[in-house]
């Protein structure tokens, strides 16, 4: 255990402990066991219960946005009580609180929504006014962007849950992500992918990163042989995007940022709550560009958007 900070205890990994997060944590924890040649005994997974996962009644946007999957897994960061962080970035504020950073990446899974349907294959195949779940503002916006006919529900819980509403009828199709049914295992459910030119993912979707106290040089050393650096390229400029749009928070938000060589292409998404306008554009440039072109990229659509746009609710 000669790699490990302290190599006298091991070290510990704070998550969430949904079966997606711990199936997180796991797989963090594989990829440190494999670039150091240590045993599975050599960390501890601590899971702790976060006000996302305690409210599950109302809709997250109700609550209180950004933030409340990651407050009390900071303050045990922050409190010496776990070592690492592991996190959907999805989830992430854009900034972290004062001492935190998140420079590890693990290499991104599928970004792209998937369509769940016991009923019908695609979007395109649901019956005018069919009624559709979802919880996620940007999906909610973006299907009633493509389909003003169907009625959409707020639609909460894990996987399980909701493949039961749809079974019981409650809605005939919702959305997932494919990162997230494929580290549950649960591929077999996407009815298929929906290609990022009909659905833009959302900011960070599919990546995985892990949180640490900034002046931890020990953990900090740990890291590094496990960090994706064309994930972290890809994320840091859907981020900044995001940052540059958040003063905004309830607005349906989708980026994505792919690379081809030495080029970052990077396609921005914003729209009313209700679907009815969608705005997008795209920048392309060099990888290191990537955080200037996402600022840019948000600062043509507020233009474009103009005042009003964000009040616009449904
Ligand atoms: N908001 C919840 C959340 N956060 C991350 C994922 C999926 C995994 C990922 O995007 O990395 C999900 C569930 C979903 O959108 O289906």
């Amino acid at each position: 255990m000669s790699d490990l900070p302290d190599p006298t205890r091991p070290l510990k990994i704070g998550t969430r402990g949904s079966k997606l997060a711990l199936a997180q944590a796991h797989e963090a924890r594989a990829r440190l066991m494999a670039a150091h040649d240590l045993p599975a005994e050599a960390f501890e997974i601590v899971v702790i219960r976060t006000t996302g996962d305690r409210v599950t009644d109302r809709p997250l946007k109700e609550i209180g946005g950004k933030g409340l999957f990651t407050k009390e897994i900071e303050e045990a960061l922050a409190d010496g009580g776990i070592d690492i962080a592991v996190h959907s970035m999805k989830d992430m504020p854009t900034v972290q609180p004062e001492g935190m950073l998140i420079d590890c990446l693990l290499p991104r899974e599928d970004a792209r929504d998937a369509f769940v349907s016991p009923h019908v294959a695609s979007i395109a195949d649901l019956p005018e006014g069919a009624v559709v779940g979802s919880s996620s503002l940007r999906r909610r916006a973006q299907l009633a962007h493509l389909r003003p006919d169907l009625r959409l529900v707020e639609f909460r819980g894990n996987v399980q849950t909701r493949l039961k509403k749809l079974e019981d009828g409650v809605a005939m199709a919702t959305f997932l992500a494919m990162a997230g049914l494929r580290r549950l295992d649960m591929l077999h459910v996407a009815r298929a992918a929906i290609d990022p030119a009909e659905m833009l993912p959302a900011v960070a979707q599919g990546a995985i990163g892990i949180e640490r106290r900034m002046d931890d040089e020990g953990v900090a050393a740990l890291l590094r042989p496990i960090n994706d650096v064309e994930t972290g390229q890809r994320i840091a400029a859907e981020r900044a995007f995001l940052a540059r749009l958040d003063g905004s928070c309830q607005t349906p938000i989708a980026g994505y940022a792919e690379l081809q060589g030495a080029r970052l292409f990077l396609r921005g998404e914003i729209l009313r709550p209700d679907g009815s306008l969608s705005l997008s554009a795209s920048r392309e440039g060099e990888i290191a560009d990537g955080p200037a072109m996402g600022g840019d990229l948000a600062e043509e659509l507020l233009a474009d958007a103009g005042q009003g746009f964000f009040e616009h609710l449904p």
